[in-house]
């Protein structure tokens, strides 16, 4: 690992019902998403349309103050229309329970996701949080209230 770059520890559970699930895992030195795998006991057809929760069979412990975001593929997506339907999924740095993956055929064909394909990647982020703050009147700028495309057309 390089001086630079940050790197944090992810605890993770393989859940019963994923055998043995696949942990994450990054496809080169310098991916920033860790593949995620389906944890399957059969294999799971998308008609066109069609989405499912696929289970990963892993249960993480984030470090506080950072999330997983839960991406699509570009392969899987440019090849199958297939994606990550919330994306990016948030899974919180509080949450126990098994990770999955909300899958959607986009495409006009339907797919089948095997066990043990990679279906999407793990992002590991660090989270800001807020204080809300109710106030009567916010500060003044240029842009003001315009948006949605006010800037023009290019
Ligand atoms: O792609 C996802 C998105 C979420 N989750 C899990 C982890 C996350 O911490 C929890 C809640 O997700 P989110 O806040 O997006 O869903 P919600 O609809 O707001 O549910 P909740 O009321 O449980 O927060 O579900 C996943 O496993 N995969
Ligand atoms: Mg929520």
């Amino acid at each position: 690992m390089s001086a630079s770059r940050s790197e944090v520890t992810v605890r993770i559970l393989r859940l019963g019902n994923g055998g043995g699930a696949s942990l994450p895992a990054y496809a080169s030195e310098g991916a920033a998403g860790a593949d995620l795998a389906a944890a399957l006991q059969t294999p799971l057809t998308l008609k066109p349309g069609e989405r499912a929760l696929v289970p990963t069979g892993l249960a993480v412990e984030l470090p506080d103050g950072f999330e997983m975001q839960i991406r699509p593929r570009s392969g899987l997506a440019a090849r199958h229309g297939v994606t990550v339907l919330n994306s990016p999924g948030t899974v919180d740095s509080d949450y126990r329970g098994e990770v999955k993956v909300l899958l959607i055929n986009l495409g006009a064909e339907a797919v089948t996701i095997s066990d043990g394909e990679r279906i999407a990647q793990a992002v590991i982020a660090p989270v800001t949080r807020a204080e809300f703050r109710l106030v009567d009147a916010l500060s003044g700028s240029v842009r003001g209230e315009g948006g949605f495309g006010s800037t023009g057309r290019k």
